[in-house]
């Protein structure tokens, strides 16, 4: 279950793809857990959450089934809400006589309550005052139409309460797109594991509050998967600690290449880097902007580049283990080759962002190569932009997308947005989710790009040093929120470290 280079915790937020799932359940059933005990504690753990959310026994509730076992859950929900006293009605979108298994078994529970099955039609949400939408869960093979989809446009249209069972109708539960249409819930309730499309935009925007229940499922029965998706966190990574024995040396050395023109990008990435905690800074840059650099960054150091002989020299400091290369600088050729002389140095980690991406446009094959034959990791920091020029053959979820990037380029791939991917080389990608849309702004990426080179400079691999940067850029955001600027996320760092560094012990 674990994935090397990660925290054995990390199979704690290990989400589980629709198929992995569906291998849980029959790990399970071989284990001799009876399935209809699985539908019944779903069912249970929906039925806990409607009574919680909607006391009021006297006000309509509408459970809507589909024909596979989220219907099943759905079944149950409304027995026990019957049971409890609820006002409920049940709408199937198949006749009864065509359900099959644990779906069937209770289809006729309810029936034998003397309850009625009606029709779904959008009519029977006429007097809902709330919805329990049990029509598709991991079974969606395709878009929602007909009486679903009418039914799913009058929940949103007249913004009816829901609450989703597994995941909302419509929703693909591994990619995260919409199929056709989906409720937008008030909540929903899964079962042991999240699944991707609980943290994946737009898909999130559509499940409201995630409660993960228990079901009896148990980490035996998903022995042996090779779960690649994770919940971006503390669960991952662990962030360097200094000990005694530190100094400044051995904290790292980040290299950041500045331009005169734009310098406030490469100060950002600069300032973002020494925040979280690399021992020194150097910038390099055009000799008439060292005054520029150094005016507000007394603790970082400054070197002068003017030349390709003054770039190698700079690289050539064998101190500096981490280069970070693009903020600030034009998408051409001068900057194209600054970057493939710098993957040609050795051992290093570099990261490429905004300009130190754009420059190979129109070549991505060369950029490519190049990282391939370099002995040390690279980083790409691409935005949706930036990543469809580089990436322009790969179609696909955002998050297919990040995975088949980073096996073509042979980088890790951090794809920027509301839920930020980092996809590794081998297939393992991390979702962050806590993204605040405040975080879109200037100067927010170069901060980001300093955040990952600094962590990298302290020991941590690529992935967990991007993983991570990404994660602390979110949260820091996240705490600011209306009004933050770039310059803030670097001083609100300390804030954030020390409650996971000082506060806590990880
Ligand atoms: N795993 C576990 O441990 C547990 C899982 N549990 C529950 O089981 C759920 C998964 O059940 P499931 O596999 O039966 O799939 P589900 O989503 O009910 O639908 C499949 C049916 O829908 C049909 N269909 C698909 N798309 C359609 C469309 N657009 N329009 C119309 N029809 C469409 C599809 O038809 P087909 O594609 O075969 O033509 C098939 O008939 C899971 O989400 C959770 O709630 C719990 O009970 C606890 C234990
Ligand atoms: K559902």
């Amino acid at each position: 279950m674990s994935v090397s280079g990660l925290l054995p915790s990390s199979q704690h937020a290990a989400l589980l793809t629709v198929e992995q799932m569906s291998a849980v359940d029959a790990a399970a059933a071989r284990a001799g857990v009876p399935t209809l005990d699985l539908m019944e504690n779903a069912g249970r753990a929906v039925a806990r959450d409607v009574m919680a959310i909607h006391e009021d026994r006297k006000g309509l509730v509408v459970v809507l089934c589909g024909p596979g076992n989220n219907g099943g859950d759905g079944f149950v929900v409304a027995r026990l809400l019957r049971q409890g006293g609820y006002r409920v009605r049940l709408a199937c979108c198949v006749d009864v006589t065509v359900l099959r298994g644990d779906a069937l078994v209770n289809a006729h529970r309810w029936q034998a309550l003397q309850e009625p099955v009606v029709p779904l039609t959008e009519d029977c949400l006429d007097g809902a005052a709330l919805v329990v939408d049990a029509m598709f869960g991991a079974g969606l093979s395709r878009p929602v139409d007909g009486d679903v989809l009418a039914c799913i446009r009058r929940i949103n249209d007249r913004s009816i309460k829901c609450i989703a069972v597994d995941v909302p109708s419509g929703v693909a539960g591994n990619s995260g797109e919409i199929l056709g249409d989906a409720p937008r819930c008030l909540s929903t309730v899964t079962f042991f594991r999240p699944k991707p499309a609980h943290f994946l935009y737009p898909a999130k925007a559509y499940c409201g509050a995630l409660r993960v229940a228990d079901i009896g499922l148990t980490p035996q029965h998903e022995a042996g998967l090779l779960c690649q998706t994770f919940l971006n966190g503390t669960a991952v990574w662990a962030l360097p600690r200094p000990s005694w024995s530190d100094h400044k040396y051995s904290r790292g050395h980040v290299l950041i290449f500045g331009s005169a023109a734009m310098s406030g990008a490469a100060r950002l990435a600069m300032r973002g880097a020494r925040r979280i905690g690399a021992g020194l800074v150097t910038a390099a840059v055009p000799a008439s902007a060292l005054a520029v650099y150094g005016s507000d960054a007394p603790g970082a150091l400054q070197v002068p580049w003017d030349s390709e002989d003054d770039a190698l020299k700079a690289l050539q400091d064998a101190h500096r283990t981490v280069v970070v290369i693009g903020p600030g600088l034009p998408a051409d050729d001068e900057t194209r080759r600054l970057v493939l002389m710098a993957l040609r140095q050795g051992q290093r980690t570099i990261v490429l962002d905004a300009g130190g991406l754009s420059a190979f446009a129109d070549h991505p094959d060369v950029l490519f190569a190049a990282i391939q034959s370099s002995a040390g990791q690279v980083v790409l920091t691409p935005h949706e932009g930036e990543f469809k020029r580089l990436f322009s053959s790969l179609a696909g979820s955002r998050l297919d997308r990040s995975r088949q990037a980073a096996v073509l380029s042979g980088a890790c791939v951090l794809l920027k947005g509301a839920d930020t991917l980092v996809a590794r080389p081998d297939g393992a990608v991390v979702i962050t989710p806590q993204a605040s849309p405040y975080l879109a702004t200037a100067g927010s990426g170069d901060v980001l790009a300093g955040f990952i080179a600094g962590l990298a400079a302290q020991g941590m691999s690529a992935f967990s040093a991007t993983a991570a940067g990404a994660w602390l850029h979110a949260e820091v955001g996240r705490q600011l929120g209306p009004g933050l600027i770039a310059e803030d996320l670097p001083e609100c760092l300390p804030t954030v470290l020390r409650r996971l560094l000082v506060e806590t012990t990880l």
